[in-house]
């Protein structure tokens, strides 16, 4: 019924418009608002954090006690009070790591739900032409993948960047103490070590975000293919999409190699700078001390214990440079889907409650889909009686879903307008015009669990005895009552285990327990044989005489079964 997928959606107009830095603020507010409810664990976490840094700057000048004064001095006591003390904040450091890593894995889990759930509500208020151009594949990976990578920047890395800074300034202070000359020869070190890596980071940061695109679209492939395997297979393509599949693979392995041995390298060389800094301290140190440096063995050993303690934090303040290339293209995608506008809210008239009966009357009507070159229809006028059984027809691609897109509020029209019981469609609240105006589409979409519970999906409240008057309305009690468990049989993934007349019946049931002001039948009984159709149609007029029917079908319907039959567009030949 709808076009085909388009190529991926471009940025859209909204997003392209704002500049950058603005949209990246308004971002990081958007992701904030869900930070802060967290604030009280997360300041736990840091306190937490402060102190496993305090507890792991004591161990090396406890190292040079151990030495000096205990085994360089003899002393049994010392060494012996001094490794108990040691020993004792490791265990503290291992006690504030656990209860550290408990509060922050349930905070850093509910923002990461937080936002995710948001950009579903998000997903879940967009019109039909954003998911007629969007691949399913890339929709997931912006809900899975790019807001993760935004989530653990937002926490973990801030975190661990705090807790990084803290354990770094506290050991250069503590190495400044313990010998300003070889941490000068450090900090020669470090500067090396910097100059080299803003050569390398560039070429790691663009290297991982062209690996990061070939893993999605791998992801869009397997969506799309995995949910086409039957058309696949009744076309004899299976070589051709496996062929396609490793021609992408081959991309992934190319840039994944190349941004690994980028990143190995990345990461090697302040290995290396580090090693070759313990060497330079002892041969330096040792050489001071024999030159009549009052420098001792236990300030060596404790110099040298500090810079490898130095290490890690290091590294993750280099990392998240690193990480933060790789969350700016995360949150740009975000940002994009964040950016596609839900069709505009109305304050409805009718917020709930029963819609009145009453004309469907539509007036200059015209569409023209998002990106579409030209529009689906326009300047449509109509009239349909309450209560009337209409038979709406016309050839293919003439605009007839898109007419109910319109009519359910799915999108809005470009000009004219559609009023029902003399109320314009935009002054209802959307929930209840839907409540009202049921559509049963030719796809019937079901959903796993039992026949019920389909059934009952546009009201999950209704009896027992009303799902099981729909159910034999719509003829679904026919096929039900072969199965194990009748209407408590469970259906797979999307119904697949039934066939596409009873997906049909399914859906027709679940409308008709909707009880609705105006049901559009658009193809929703295609699948089904002549007379079931016709048995099917009857069951709905005597179940809802007063309902507005209407009935979109390519079919040779009898006429005589209608009130009217609109050729669509009124006024093309029928
Ligand atoms: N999401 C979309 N984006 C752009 N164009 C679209 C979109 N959906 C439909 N169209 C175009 O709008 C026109 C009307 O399509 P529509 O699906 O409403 O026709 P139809 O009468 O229901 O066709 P059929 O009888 O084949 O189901 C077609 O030209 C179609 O290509």
């Amino acid at each position: 019924m709808k076009a085909d997928a388009l190529p991926v959606a471009p940025q859209s107009p909204a997003a392209a418009a704002a500049p950058a830095a603005q949209r990246l603020s308004d971002l990081y507010r958007w992701a904030a608002g869900f930070v802060r409810p967290e604030r009280a664990a997360l300041g736990r976490v840091l306190l937490l954090s402060l102190l496993a840094v305090l507890a792991g700057l004591a161990q090396p000048l406890l190292t040079r006690t151990l030495i000096d004064d205990g085994i360089l001095a003899r002393d049994a006591g010392t060494v012996l009070a001094t490794g108990g003390w040691m020993v004792a904040l490791a265990l503290a450091a291992l006690a504030i790591g656990f209860t550290c890593r408990r509060i922050h894995v349930g905070a850093s889990a509910r923002i990461l739900h937080g936002m995710r759930e948001a950009l579903f509500a998000h997903v879940l208020r967009l019109p039909p032409d954003y998911f007629a151009r969007t691949r399913q594949g890339d929709l997931l990976a912006r809900l899975e993948g790019d807001l993760g990578e935004v989530q653990r920047f937002a926490v973990d890395a801030l975190l661990s960047a705090i807790n990084s800074l803290l354990t770094l300034v506290g050991t250069v202070l503590l190495l400044a103490l313990l010998s300003p000359k070889l941490a000068l020869l450090l900090a020669l070190l470090m500067a090396v070590n910097a100059a080299v890596l803003s050569w390398v980071r560039p070429r790691i940061e663009a290297l991982s975000r062209q690996s990061r695109d070939a893993g999605v679209e791998v992801s869009s492939f397997l969506v799309e293919k995995v949910g086409a395997v039957r058309c696949i297979q009744t076309h004899v393509a299976e070589s051709r999409e496996l062929s396609r599949l490793g021609g992408l693979h081959a991309t992934v392995r190319e840039r994944l190699l190349a941004a690994q041995l980028w990143g190995y390298l990345g990461g090697a060389f302040p290995n290396l700078l580090l090693s070759l800094a313990v060497i330079g301290i002892f041969v330096v140190g040792s050489l001071s001390m024999l030159a009549g440096d009052p420098l001792t063995l236990g300030t060596l050993v404790a110099f040298a214990t500090c810079v490898q303690r130095a290490s890690a934090p290091l590294h993750a303040l280099m990392g998240l440079y690193l990480q933060w290339q790789r969350v700016k293209v995360a949150l740009g995608r975000v940002d994009e889907l964040r950016a596609v506008p839900p069709p505009p809210e109305v304050a409805g008239d009718l917020l709930d409650g029963a819609l009145p009966a009453g004309d469907l009357v539509v007036r200059d009507l015209a569409c023209t889909h998002a990106g579409a070159p030209r529009a689906a229809f326009s300047g449509l006028n109509l009239t349909i009686p309450a209560g009337a059984r209409v038979w709406l027809r016309g050839p293919s691609g003439s605009g007839k879903s898109t007419f109910i897109d319109l009519l359910q509020r799915l999108i809005e029209p470009s000009a004219g307008w559609v009023s029902l019981a003399c109320i314009d469609l935009r002054g209802i609240d959307r929930a209840a015009l839907r409540r009202h105006l049921v559509v049963v589409s030719q796809e019937a979409v079901l959903f796993t669990g039992t026949l019920a519970d389909n059934i009952r999906y546009g009201r999950p409240d209704a009896s027992e005895a009303d799902v099981t008057a729909v159910a034999r309305a719509a003829g679904v009690d026919d096929f039900a009552a072969r199965l194990p468990d009748g209407l408590a049989t469970r259906v797979g993934p999307r119904g697949a285990s039934l066939s596409g007349g009873e997906r049909q019946r399914v859906a027709l049931a679940r409308a008709l327990l909707m009880k609705p002001a105006v049901l559009v039948i658009d193809e929703g009984t295609s699948s089904l044989d002549g007379a079931l159709e016709a048995r099917a149609l009857a069951a709905v007029d005597a179940l809802l005489p007063r309902t507005t029917r209407i009935v979109v079908s390519h079919r040779a319907l009898d006429p005589a079964q209608f009130d009217q039959v609109i050729d669509f567009p009124p006024g093309a030949p029928a």
